[in-house]
């Protein structure tokens, strides 16, 4: 008989919880560093896949809704963007496993090697592309990243960026982080509506993307210097946008400056970024 004669078990899909890993399939290794959530320690998934292994501090985010939002998380598949490969939710602390990017953060990575890239403006070009495509991948399946920035991208081995921890903000329970008015709330990311009224969308994303190609193009420099947050969204609300780095083309300055379009229509989607900037590096080769 075809498969849709015979009726599907109620239990279909649920036995293999996919997302799910068991932590006896992980060996825990050497610690990565740690963010505002816990410890991050690399780990080798099923003795040989290489991981990395967020260790969540017990009350610094709503593991149930984030657990539920794994099962999602772990379908959004791309290149540039760091595959969660599952939860380990049965026990305390809840473990984050994904894929491994030997080269830390990409504001790290930038910092670091700041004296061979500072000149490389074709290399910094491809990385903001990467990056766009991991973020047109997340536009297309309507998917709010609410962090974007250099510190929340990775390098893996042959400059490969990827993007990382798309929409685990949303269940960070630190208030400071949470609310724009927090000490931790990213505000020089920020555009108007969100400084406002906390309306993310992709087109916020957009607005951050356009100040992490400001931080790949002065290799990892804080925007805005040391300005107040408080000084940063006066001059956010009054339409004064970052300057343009010394060691970048006029043509990729002009498209920054219209990520920081004031009104969200106004700025280019990511699908759209990623075609200017493939036209861009063709020009400049
Ligand atoms: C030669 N260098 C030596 C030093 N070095 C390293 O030690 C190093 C090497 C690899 C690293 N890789 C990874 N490191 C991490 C990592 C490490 C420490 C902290 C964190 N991040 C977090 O814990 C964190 C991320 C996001 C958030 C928000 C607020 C957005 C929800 C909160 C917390 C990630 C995650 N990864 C996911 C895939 N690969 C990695 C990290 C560091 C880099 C290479």
């Amino acid at each position: 008989s075809s498969p849709c004669d015979r009726p599907v078990p109620p239990t279909a899909g649920l036995s293999h919880d996919k997302w799910e890993i068991h932590p006896m399939e992980l060996m825990l290794m050497e610690e990565l560093g740690s963010g505002q959530f816990g410890v991050v320690r690399r780990g080798k998934w099923r003795g040989s896949i290489d991981t990395a292994v967020k260790m969540m501090k017990e009350g610094t985010m709503s593991e149930d809704d984030f657990i539920e939002e794994a099962k999602v998380m772990t379908k959004l598949q791309h290149p540039n963007l760091v595959q969660l490969y599952g939860v380990c939710s049965k026990h305390r602390p809840i473990y984050i496993v994904t894929e491994y990017m030997k080269h830390g953060s990409l504001l790290n990575y930038l910092r670091r090697h700041e004296n061979t890239l500072i000149g490389n403006m074709g290399l910094l070009l491809d990385m903001c592309i990467q990056v766009s495509k991991g973020m047109a991948y997340l536009e297309r399946h309507n998917y709010i990243h609410r962090d974007l920035a250099a510190r929340n991208c990775l390098v893996g081995s042959e400059n490969v960026v990827k993007v990382a921890d798309f929409g685990l903000a949303r269940y960070v329970l630190d208030d400071q982080y949470t609310s724009s008015g927090g000490t931790k709330f990213p505000i020089k990311w920020a555009p108007p509506e969100v400084l406002n009224y906390t309306r993310f969308s992709s087109k916020s994303d957009v607005w951050a993307y356009g100040v992490l190609m400001w931080e790949i193009f002065t290799c990892g420099k804080m925007p805005y210097g040391r300005l107040k947050n408080t000084e940063v969204v006066e001059r956010v609300q009054r339409g004064i946008i970052l300057e343009k780095p010394k060691s970048c083309a006029k043509e990729i300055y002009d498209v920054m400056k219209k990520c920081w379009s004031h009104g969200p229509e106004e700025r280019p989607s990511f699908r759209v970024l990623k075609e200017q900037l493939a036209l861009v590096a063709q020009s400049l080769t």
